[in-house]
């Protein structure tokens, strides 16, 4: 019997179908778009983004301290004259980045912990500096400058050793690098920098790493056709190491983000609060003044344990993933207060997770009567000789859940949108971490769901509901 409807989208589906293994991708966003989303990514659904690199030291501004600085940001220019010697320059913070406390295993340790199920660290920001030994990056990387480690490469067999999936994040500009400066003086008709730094070393990361998410960025300066975006990821797709495994995002060139990619992040923070057609996500930083480590960073500069959970259930709820920024400091600790915030996702999850990994879309995103409510739904087993392009909204699903981010006064949360999907007798309903089934009745178009008293509930911030068949 249809209990309900579980959406189950064209793009979320996943690799191993039997067309899959004979496509070969032409360089072209219209062939590349119609590449399955692997698996994996959806039914991760969260991540933990890391900016770390040569601002870290200063830390201060943010991670475009460097640029800010060079345009003339008078609180830098202070800063800078009042605690530097006449001269200084940001290449002179490299060798103060020493991270003598980075244990990865530490940080692996606190990932896992927080439920997140891949990691996406800065391999190169938009200030050149490599956290791996770049063949075309001399003298500017973590590897012979400052740390003297390939931090990609620890991290990333840290990170895999413990089950989670590895990515970078990757900028395709460099502020100042000569041969950029170069190109983007001719308008970008010569392509020095895209064939001589930018592929060697794209290259280099996706053969030495074999990350399962890239994550580009800086593309904002020039078209897709001077980074050469698309003939890159038809390699990526067709050819590399990684072919079966990788997504990207949405940021390869000026008009690109929003409308090709594996994955959109579109703008920062992104969450658009109702279902989108195409996987996204919402990429987003505990420190909302800042992705990289901030010294001055104040409590109220971080996002609540409340606010990143509204993040996740919302994002998840319309289809998104999400990923959590931190900035670790230039000693390469993560700092108290990223480590309490991410101890409690997770334990939230450890509760809560079954409405978030592995679910789909349900036909309602926010409940009409009650918007501090999101749904999910469990996922029907995926059928890999059926890959629709189409929603199937006939499935059978084994539950419902409802997220909710605001406990009710006198303890009886009412809901819309799952009225004409309960039938009472067949319907059970479950508040998650606590045993036994809730009550409930239909009274004029409205559930009205008997919580139980909240001193008695275990789990703390937002709440979820299960539906399910008796
Ligand atoms: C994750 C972040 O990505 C970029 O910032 C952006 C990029 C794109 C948009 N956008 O499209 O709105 C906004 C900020 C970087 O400049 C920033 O430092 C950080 O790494």
């Amino acid at each position: 019997m249809n209990i309900s409807y579980c959406l189950i989208r064209g793009d979320v589906t996943v690799h191993n179908s039997p067309y899959y293994k004979s496509i070969k991708f032409s360089p072209d966003w219209k062939d590349l778009d119609t590449r399955q989303l692997p698996r994996w990514y959806d039914e991760a659904k969260l991540g933990i983004f890391l900016h770390w690199g040569v601002y870290s030291v200063p830390g201060f501004s943010s991670e475009w301290f460097w640029n800010n600085w060079k345009g003339g940001d008078k609180n830098i220019e202070k800063f800078m004259t009042q605690h530097y010697s006449p001269g200084f320059t940001y290449q002179d913070f490299a060798p103060m980045f020493k991270a003598e406390f980075f244990d990865s295993s530490k940080w692996t340790e606190l990932f896992l912990k927080s439920g997140a199920r891949y990691v996406v660290l800065t391999s190169k920001h938009h200030d050149g500096y490599t956290l791996f030994p770049s063949e075309c990056s001399f003298s500017w990387n973590s590897y012979e400058v400052g740390p003297k480690l390939d931090i990609v490469g620890q991290l990333s067999k840290a990170v895999r050793e413990v089950g989670l999936k590895f990515g970078v994040y990757h900028s395709l500009y460099e502020w100042y690098n000569p041969i950029y400066v170069e190109d983007k003086k001719n308008n970008f008709s010569t392509h020095y920098y895209a064939d001589t730094k930018l592929w060697p070393d794209l290259k280099q990361l996706i053969n030495d790493y074999k990350p399962s998410v890239l994550w580009s960025d800086g593309d904002w300066e020039a078209y897709d056709t001077y980074w050469k975006s698309t003939d890159f990821i038809a390699w990526l797709y067709n050819e590399s190491p990684v072919k079966d495994e990788i997504v990207v995002n949405d940021r390869w060139g000026i008009g690109i983000p929003c409308k090709h990619g594996d994955f959109y992040n579109c703008v920062d923070r992104y969450n658009p609060g109702e279902l989108q057609k195409h996987k996204w996500e919402n990429a987003f930083t505990i420190d909302k003044k800042s992705w990289g480590f901030r010294k001055t960073m104040s409590l109220n500069d971080t996002m609540t344990t409340r606010e990143i959970l509204y993040q996740v259930a919302s994002t998840v709820s319309c289809g998104g993933n999400v990923l959590i920024n931190i900035g670790p400091t230039q000693e390469g600790t993560i700092a108290p207060i990223f480590e309490e915030r991410l101890i409690d996702l997770g334990n939230w999850l450890k509760i809560n997770g079954e409405a978030i990994y592995s679910t789909s879309p349900w036909l309602y995103q926010k409940d009409s009567l009650n918007s501090d409510v999101w749904y999910t739904c469990a996922k029907t087993p995926y059928n890999s000789q059926h890959p629709t392009a189409k929603p199937r909204v006939d499935d059978d699903i084994s539950g419902i859940f409802a997220i909710f981010l605001s406990w009710p006064s006198s303890s009886l949360l009412q809901l819309k949108d799952v009225v004409s999907h309960l039938q009472t007798g067949i319907y059970k309903i479950e508040l998650l971490g606590n045993k036994g089934v809730v009550n409930w009745k239909i009274e004029s178009g409205v559930v009205n769901i008997e919580l139980p008293d909240k001193a008695a509930v275990v789990s703390e911030y937002a709440w979820v509901l299960k539906i399910s068949i008796n």
